[in-house]
Formats: structure tokens, sequence, C-alpha cells
């Protein structure tokens, strides 16, 4: 392990994380009973229209296929010589004075121009079974009609390498004849728990004992990021035992996840235990919280993110090198949380020197406004008021103090 002896800028520790990453393999997967795969994954090549959408011209209403020169006199009286229901492939002859019956998406007639609705026809009889309609309005030619291609012409490119498959994304795909998606799924991450101090949360505590939350934490934090934890282990506070589990979790996992013993105390077991990883690097961060980091990639293959135990300390780690990296191996063009600007409702102590990443609550209205979820002197280990928190306010090093009415950065976690 390597050991810097200056604290790192945020932005020099994230970048050389960042240049660690190794891209999770793509896969080729059918969309047809392919949605719990696909569903949250991310493309691995550009995607292009296999066919115009739509693909044929066809009726936006429920009425009468027409030529609209037939009802340029309307009232009019028009034969009906048949119907075409969505999912019809038939294309009638409409000879003067003829028209069919339509339903919402079916192709339109090669002979008919418009449709007219059927709330603006009068039938001599209820309902649909007619053989004569009365048409009550003009149309235009082409009124009524959606043509093909005029959404997305065939090639048109789709979507690119790098995007989500979201709910919207996916479901144009299969709508533009994707049958196959190559894309790459969520890496596989294991959590790793150290703490001679901690116990199963609901179980009585003595003194100097607390309950273990932080694998609630890193399990729920991978989770908001479309994540699933893959395996979660509680180790105890041994060098041996540590190394043993990251050799096997680091071998069968893409990234590990630990929180906890990466101090300069003597029970600090994780920092002694990366010890021997050569691209591991110890490093302090200039941010508060999450000044001490353990990252790199072990040798048996996986990236370790060993973070600081305290819980807030913990989870600002995740949000700042964690989530960019595994967004990164899953081939996420953007990785990093878009940022906002906030006003500042109450004023705060900043972190000189440092960039204080501080939890705070959003108020809605006219301006978004932020106000800290903790103390700003003691964000580390207060989880109490962290559950309040909906994102972060990012106050940059230079700033001793932040008044009210001030503008800050923010990333927002929760909508
Ligand atoms: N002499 C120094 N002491 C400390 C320094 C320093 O530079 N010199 N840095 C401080 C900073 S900053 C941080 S951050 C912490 C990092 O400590 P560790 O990563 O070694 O974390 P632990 O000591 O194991 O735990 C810290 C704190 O968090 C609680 N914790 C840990 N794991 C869990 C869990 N799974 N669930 C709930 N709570 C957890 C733990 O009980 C401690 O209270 O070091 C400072 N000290
Ligand atoms: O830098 Mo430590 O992560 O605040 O408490």
């Amino acid at each position: 392990m390597s050991t810097a002896n200056e604290p790192l800028e945020l932005e020099v520790h994230r970048t050389r994380l960042l240049s660690q990453v190794v891209p999770v393999t793509p896969q080729r997967i059918a969309v047809a009973g392919g949605f719990t795969a696909l569903h949250g994954a991310v493309l691995a090549r550009d995607v292009a229209s296999a066919h115009p959408l739509p693909l044929w011209d066809n009726s936006a209403m429920d009425g009468y296929a027409v030529r609209s020169a037939d009802v340029a006199a309307a009232p009019v009286t028009l034969d009906v010589i048949g119907e075409v229901p969505a999912g019809s492939g038939w294309d009638p002859v409409l000879g003067p004075g003829q028209c069919v019956k339509i339903m919402t998406g079916a192709p339109i007639p090669s002979d008919a121009d418009a449709v007219v609705r059927i709330e603006d026809t009068s039938a001599a009889v209820e309902g649909w079974d007619v053989k004569t309609v009365q048409v009550n309005v003009q149309v235009s030619a082409g009124r009524n009609i959606r043509r093909s291609g005029e959404d997305k012409k065939a090639g048109e490119p789709m979507a690119y390498a790098g995007e989500e498959l979201t709910a919207a994304r996916l479901s144009a795909l299969a709508a533009a004849g994707s049958s196959t998606l190559e894309v790459r799924a969520m890496p596989k991450v294991a959590v790793l728990i150290t703490g001679a101090e901690l116990r199963t949360p609901g179980l009585p505590l003595s003194r100097g004992q607390v309950p273990e939350t932080n694998s609630l934490l890193m399990a729920g934090l991978l989770a908001e990021s479309g994540i699933q934890a893959a395996t979660v282990v509680h180790c105890v506070d041994d060098i041996e035992a540590v190394r043993e589990q990251l050799a096997i979790l680091g071998a069968t996992h893409d990234a590990v996840l630990s929180t906890g013993g990466v101090g300069p105390g003597a029970y600090d077991v994780m920092r002694q235990a990366l010890e021997s990883e050569p691209e591991v690097q110890a490093v302090r961060v200039k941010i508060r919280p999450g000044q001490p980091q353990c990252a790199g990639r072990l040798a048996a293959g996986a990236m370790v993110f060993a973070l600081p135990g305290n819980p807030v300390s913990a989870a600002v780690s995740f949000e700042l090198f964690v989530r960019p990296c595994l967004r990164s191996m899953q081939g996420h063009r953007e990785v990093l949380r878009p940022t906002l600007r906030a006003v500042a409702a109450v004023g705060w102590r900043a972190a000189a020197g440092r960039v204080q990443v501080i939890p705070v609550v959003f108020e809605h209205g006219a301006q978004l406004r932020c106000a800290p979820a903790v103390q700003a002197q003691s964000i580390s280990h207060s989880v109490g008021g962290f559950g309040a928190a909906q994102g972060y306010a990012l106050v940059p090093a230079g700033i001793t103090q932040v008044n009210p009415g001030d503008e800050v950065e923010v990333l927002r976690m929760v909508p």
C-alpha cells in the first residue's frame, strides 16, 4: 500500500480511483423476457432504430377513414364498407363516397387520406354496426393521421453507449425493433464490516458497544444507486481474518466496500490488512468529514474502498468516491451526480482549509433552500441528525463561514 504524506484534493483522489476502474464485461440480453437484466443496466453500444416509428401511417382516433374530398361538402353520408381494427393488415380499396371504420393505431388504408372522429359523425343505428354514416364535419387531408417515421426514422440514432436503460428508454428501443441489447450489468459488490464494539441492532448493549448500522447504510446507498449488495460480511478485528476475507471477496466481486479501521489507531485493522496490497493507496483527503481513505485495486482483482467507520464519514465517502467508481464500472457516461444551487436558510461554520460536505435538508419554495441536518462542528458521527438528510451542501475549502442567504452548491439525493 502506498501512503500519501500530503493531504489530497477531493478531485485528485477521485480521478486516481476512476483511473483504476475496469468496466464490467458487456453482455447481450434478449429484450423478450429480459426486463430484470435490462432495466437499470447501461448500454454498451449505440442503438439505432431498426424501423420507422410509427411503422406505418395509422389512425390517431377511433372513427372513419375517408377520402377528404368526399367530405368537403359535409354533412354528407358515406357508405361504410368494412372495419380496420388495430392489428389488422387489411388495406381496403375505397371508391368515391366510401369509407371504413377504423380504430386508434390501425393502419390507414392507402386510398384514405384523413380520419373523422366518431364524435363528428351520426349513424342511423347506435354503435358501430352501420352500413352508412353521416359525416358532420369537413376534414383536411392528413387529419388525425400519425405518419410513419414522424417520431423516429429507420436507422435514426435512438440511444448511446453509457446511457441507462430507464423504463422510457427500454420501451423506446423495444418499440423501434431492438430484439437484443448489449449492456453492462451492475457490478457485484461486497460489504465488509469490522469493529469489535459493534452489535446487531436490537441486541442489548453493554457500555462501549453500539448498534452496527453501517451495513444497512452501505446496502441502502448501493440500492439507491441501483445496485444490490451481493454479500455482507461481518469480520472480527483481526488482520489475518480481514486479509482472508479480502482475498475471498476480492476474487468473487467487482468491488469490496468496508467501513471502519482506517484510522491510525492500533486496532485499525483494515488499514493494516491492506498494507500488503501494492495497488491500494492510504490517503487523507481535504474534505470534512471523510478524511482517511484507503482505496485502490486488490491483488485478488476487485476494487476496494476502505471507508472511515464514522457513519456520516462513510456515507460522504460513498457519495464522493464509491458511487462514481461503481457507475464508471457500469459504463455510465455521467458518473457524478449533478450539483444544484441552493440558498442557505441559516448560517453555519465551514471547515476552513477543507471542502465541507455537510448533510442538509431542503426547503421547497420559489427557490431551493437548505439547512444543515447535523451540527456543523461534529458531522462525522452524527448518525441521528443524518437520518433526516436529503442531500449535502459542498462548501469550498477557502470558506470559513456560510451566512444566511449565501448560495451554496448542493447534491440532492432524495427528491
Ligand atoms: N489519532 C487520530 N484519531 C483519529 C483520526 C486521526 O487522524 N488521528 N482521524 C479521525 C477521523 S477524521 C476518522 S473519520 C476516524 C476514522 O476511523 P476508523 O475508520 O478507524 O473508524 P473506527 O475507529 O473503526 O470507527 C469510528 C466510529 O464509527 C463507529 N462505527 C464504525 N463502524 C461502524 C458500524 N459498522 N456501524 C456503526 N458505527 C460504526 C465506531 O463505533 C466509531 O465511533 O478516526 C478518527 N480518529
Ligand atoms: O474526516 Mo473523519 O471522516 O471526519 O471524521
